[in-house]
């Protein structure tokens, strides 16, 4: 399903969320939603789930608005980092809701990850520990197979191997049928390799849209004498640069082997960090 975001603007009384900000995402991919906390990732995901208004602009779905709109509303499921069942309710009938929600719903994938994740179906959500309750937001994630699918830093209390198993059963489940994943987090070291294109937002605004592909081979960190690095990076465009000691390290746009051939020691800039140098760059 394509998204259209038009101009998007949300203010929450005196904060702007989000700051007239437009982009598409016209194929379906695993897309990272980054940026540092209250950047506005939040907000996005819940104006394009259709849970909330946007002040100004709109967020189209295969051009249509998503608020209100019975449709689409089985097209996209939001998992958050929490509070996403009513706490009163059975594993097995937040499932059986979710089930007869989503059309698309793959019980058998339930079933397995079900299993997987060791869940007791006759817990009440309120009596699940952090990581069960994360687990059960992941099994309807995955098992909705909602064209789009949205994951907001799903995975509290969820230990590292939990997690995981998680990414590889997103990548197997994607891997079988394309569909469009957003996912927002902070351990973005862990998941990156996942992302196919990266957004970074800022203060409300998007500073980045970039395929990972290009980001991994066109970004590059090069170290070497301040005078060699400075030489190198004059005609380029420069992420961050460092200096100490007569050493200098710049994070720059280009092919790491210009630089290795410029005798410079290269190595390539992990997204976290250009996560990091690109919203510090901003006045973070
Ligand atoms: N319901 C609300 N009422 C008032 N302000 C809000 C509300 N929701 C979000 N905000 C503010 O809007 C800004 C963006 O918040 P948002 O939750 O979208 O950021 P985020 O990028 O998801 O942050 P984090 O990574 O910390 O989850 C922040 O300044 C936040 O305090």
């Amino acid at each position: 399903m394509r998204i259209d975001v038009r101009n998007v603007t949300k203010k929450y009384k005196d904060t702007l969320a989000l700051d007239n900000i437009s982009f598409t995402l016209d194929e379906p991919k695993i897309y990272g939603l980054l940026g540092r906390n209250g950047a506005g990732k939040t907000t996005f995901m819940e104006i394009l789930s259709g849970h909330i208004l946007a002040t100004g602009g709109e967020i189209l779905v295969d051009g249509e608005k998503p608020f209100d709109n019975q449709r689409l509303t089985e097209s996209v499921c939001l998992i958050k980092e929490g509070n996403n069942f009513k706490r009163e309710l059975k594993v097995k009938h937040v499932l059986r809701i979710y089930s007869l929600f989503y059309p698309t719903w793959d019980q058998e994938l339930a079933d397995d990850l079900i299993k997987e994740y060791n869940l007791n179906l006759n817990s009440r959500v309120k009596a699940l520990s952090k990581g069960m309750a994360s687990a059960l937001g992941i099994i309807v994630g995955l098992a909705c197979k909602a064209p789009i699918t949205i994951f907001d830093e799903p995975y509290i209390g969820l230990d590292a191997a939990a997690r995981r198993k998680f990414y590889e059963i997103l990548l197997e489940e994607y891997e079988s049928e394309k569909r469009t994943i957003i996912f927002s987090t902070h351990l973005i070291d862990e998941v990156s390799l996942l992302f196919e294109e990266v957004l970074i937002i800022q203060d409300g605004k998007l500073v980045l849209k970039e395929e990972a592909e290009n980001l991994r081979n066109n970004t590059c960190a090069v170290t070497g004498s301040a005078e060699a690095v400075e030489h190198f990076i004059k005609d380029k465009e420069i992420i961050n640069k460092k200096e100490l000691a007569g050493m200098m390290t710049a994070y720059v746009y280009g092919s790491q082997e210009q630089a290795e051939a410029a005798g410079l020691s290269v190595e390539g800039i992990p997204i976290q960090e250009l996560m990091i140098h690109l919203t510090e760059k901003k006045g973070a």
